[in-house]
């Protein structure tokens, strides 16, 4: 049976003067694939970056991996490191001076199990992270000279590096082509199968949550609804989220 990774109760997160995620509660299953929907500022980022610990919450309880998040934010470092965030925009502009194979191995900087690891056996995980992403022959490439999706499978290597449970993801599909896409979903879903990840994600491709979401979060500030994606989604849920004006197309795509 199934277990909670992440539990959120009542939860109320301010922007400025304004409420942005108002009275949210819900649970993420073990080794689930949730997907995180809604109008732009309809609070799903701050809602992530409070379920992350990085911006304060007005009230409520976060408990991962039954652990309770204390009132600044803080988490123990044992729970933080098995817990992976990709934001939804980060550039390196220049020529910041960091390699991708650098850029992977701090992924195991820091992290107790790893601090008295050999160069060698370093050097064999960061290896085998590249490769299963796609990515080792990027390796000696700065991370500025990458394009969007090269530097978001790098992201990936640097998650699998060493082992995580959770995962976040803020529009990793923003300003990827289809083709990219369809790449990088798909090595997501191989990923998170053989890793055992539980991810939450923010998504605005409906179609895509339908076909492989085990549970969507509908949010317009407050939880408008949540479920299993194809009975939760309804034309009706979706009038509600987004406008009476929402129409609702399938891919004719299967890749
Ligand atoms: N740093 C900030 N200071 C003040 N208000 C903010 C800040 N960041 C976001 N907001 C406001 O909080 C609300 C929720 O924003 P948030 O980014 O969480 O929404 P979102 O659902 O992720 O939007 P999008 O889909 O456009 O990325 C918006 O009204 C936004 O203007």
């Amino acid at each position: 049976m199934s277990y909670p990774i992440a539990s959120v109760k009542n939860l109320t997160v301010r922007r400025g003067a304004n409420v942005a995620v108002d009275d949210v509660s819900f649970e993420l299953l073990a080794e689930s694939d949730t997907a995180l929907v809604g109008p732009n500022g309809a609070g799903k980022s701050s809602l992530v970056a409070s379920l992350l610990g990085l911006i304060p919450r007005v009230s409520g309880d976060i408990t991962i991996m039954g652990t309770k998040m204390n009132k600044a934010g803080y988490l123990p470092k044992s729970i933080r490191e098995r817990i992976s965030y990709i934001p939804q925009n980060f550039s390196f502009q220049g020529q910041f001076p960091l390699s991708v194979f650098e850029f992977v191995q701090l992924g195991l900087s820091n992290c107790s199990s790893f601090l008295r690891m050999r160069d060698s056996h370093t050097k064999i995980l960061v290896h085998r992270s590249l490769e299963r992403t796609d990515t080792f022959n990027l390796r000696r490439r700065l991370l500025s000279e990458l394009s969007g999706g090269e530097l978001k499978r790098v992201m990936l290597a640097f998650c699998i590096v060493r082992p995580r449970d959770l995962l976040v993801l803020d529009e990793v599909q923003a300003g990827l082509d289809i083709p990219s896409t369809q790449r990088f979903q798909k090595m997501l879903f191989e990923l998170r199968r053989q890793e055992g990840w539980t991810v939450l994600h923010i998504s605005h491709d409906i179609d895509m949550v339908l076909r492989s979401s085990d549970q969507v979060l509908g949010l317009n500030r407050r939880l408008c609804c949540r479920g299993v994606p194809n009975l939760a989604l309804t034309s009706e849920r979706l009038s509600v989220l987004y406008g009476p004006n929402i129409v609702s197309y399938q891919h004719q795509c299967r890749g």
